[in-house]
Parts: structure tokens; sequence; C-alpha cells
């Protein structure tokens, strides 16, 4: 079947003496000398306003290639795959919830959630796997995930911002990828909302077996993880007095 098995990991994601600077800047966002996250670990991520923490999971989903330094996924050296084969690699194997969502209004919500099996018959094919068919698997996530039948029909733009961010849980995590990755999703959420999201995604992630990597301001939920990261304290480029 044409789509990208993973090779065997030593360590889901593992990051060796990692350097990356922007187009134009004349300082590096990143510099790392280690990290690594276990199969199913969940860790959390923490740091000041610029000190890397977006840069760090574009790195990981091989959005951006480091100048210096390797990181491998599941096994897989990213910057020896062409961009083309690092954007099918990423939709393979990780589920992606940013602060926005990024859903798509023109589409219903289940055609949100499926989204990823569009792009990827690795995740379209482990999806199968899971139930009787695309759309009850789909469902069956929002329904895990505490997004009752009745919205299902609403337009996604009709839907509250906690709503809206369930659905995007459900897209990231439908086709089990191995690796979830979360940027700030439950800034927009009060402390109960955030708190009740969380455990909705580590529940799901914890069946899926995913390790979860979620990027946080808020120190409250950090206990709740496996490990914690404060990125300016291993990040040597971060500079987080310049951070608004
Ligand atoms: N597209 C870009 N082009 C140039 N510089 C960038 C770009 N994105 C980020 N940077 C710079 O890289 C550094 C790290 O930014 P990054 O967005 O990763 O920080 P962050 O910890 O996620 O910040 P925040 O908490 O504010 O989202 C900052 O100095 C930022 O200005």
């Amino acid at each position: 079947m044409n789509f990208s098995a993973p090779p065997s990991p030593a360590a889901t994601i593992a990051i060796r003496a990692l350097r990356f600077t922007w187009p134009g800047q004349d300082h590096p966002a990143l510099a790392l000398e280690s990290l690594q996250v276990a199969a199913g670990e969940h860790v959390f991520v923490s740091g000041p306003s610029g000190s890397g923490k977006s840069t760090l999971l574009a790195a990981i989903g091989g959005i951006i290639v480091p100048q210096a330094g390797q990181i491998d996924v599941l096994g897989q050296p990213l910057h020896t795959l062409s961009a083309a084969r690092r954007d099918r690699f990423r939709v393979d194997h990780i589920g992606f919830i940013f602060q926005q969502f990024n859903l798509l209004p023109y589409l219903s919500i289940i055609d949100n959630v499926l989204l990823p099996c569009q792009f990827s018959a690795y995740r379209k094919e482990r999806a199968r796997q899971q139930g009787a068919d695309l759309t009850t698997v789909a469902q069956g996530l929002l329904v895990a995930l505490d997004l009752a039948p009745a919205l299902w029909k609403r337009p996604v733009t009709q839907l509250s911002i906690g709503q809206q961010q369930r659905v995007a849980a459900a897209r990231s995590l439908i086709g089990r990828p191995e690796i979830i990755v979360a940027d700030e999703p439950t800034s927009a959420l009060d402390s109960d909302r955030q708190q009740a999201f969380l455990d909705l995604l580590q529940r799901e992630c914890a069946q899926s077996g995913a390790a979860l990597v979620f990027v946080s301001h808020d120190q409250r939920l950090a206990e709740r993880f496996d490990r914690r990261i404060a990125l300016e304290q291993i990040n040597h480029a971060a500079r987080p007095e310049e951070a608004a």
C-alpha cells in the first residue's frame, strides 16, 4: 500500500543538537542539545512568549527544517525526507491541534473530523480498523469528546469555542496518529473547561497510545502530565527578556 509506515522507534521523538534560525533573523529561535519523548508519554511544554514553543512544534512536525542537528520522529530522520514526503509523514503520524483550530467552514463537522483521512491512506486505514465505517468512527470520537449528536448538523461556524476545540481534537485523533501535538489549545477557555478538555484529550491519547506534546502557558495544567519541560531552560537560544 502507498503510505509511509513508521520504522520502529527507539523514542517517538528524538532531537539532537538542533539549531533553527528563521529566515531573515540573525539569532536562532531554537538551540536544543537533546530532547526525547517516549511512546505514549504526555509532555507539558511551557515557556514565556518568544521562547520557541511554536517553533519547536513546527520542527517536530517537519513544517520547518533546522539548519543543524537532527529530529527523528518514530525513528525517521525528518531531514532525509523531501518537503512532500515530510508533509505526508506529518499527516500520517501527527495530529495537530492549533490555537485557532483551523476548522474548514465549508465542511460539515463530520467531514472536518475526517479530513486527515482524505490526505492520508495510513490514517484512513487505521480509522477503518476502528469501526464499521469512517463516519461511525468520527461520530464515536465526537461522542467521546462530549459533542452531542444534536450538534453534528450545525455549521462549524455556529459552534462555541469549546465545541470547535473538541471538533479539532477529534480531527487530530482520527486514525490514531502516534503523536498528538497541541499548541495552546485551551487558551480561549475558562478554567473548568480547560480541565475538562484536557481530561478528554488525555483519556483519548491514553486509549490510542499516542504521545502527547502539549504547549501551554497555564501551569495549573502542568501537574497532570508525565513530564514538564520549561523550554526557556533547555533552549539555549531563548531570549525571554525580549518577550512582550
Ligand atoms: N515566521 C517567523 N519569522 C521570523 N521569526 C519568527 C517567526 N516565527 C517566530 N519567530 C521568532 O522566533 C522566536 C520564537 O517564536 P515562537 O513563536 O516559537 O515562540 P513561542 O514561545 O511560541 O511564543 P508565544 O508564546 O508568544 O506563542 C521569536 O523570537 C519569534 O519572534
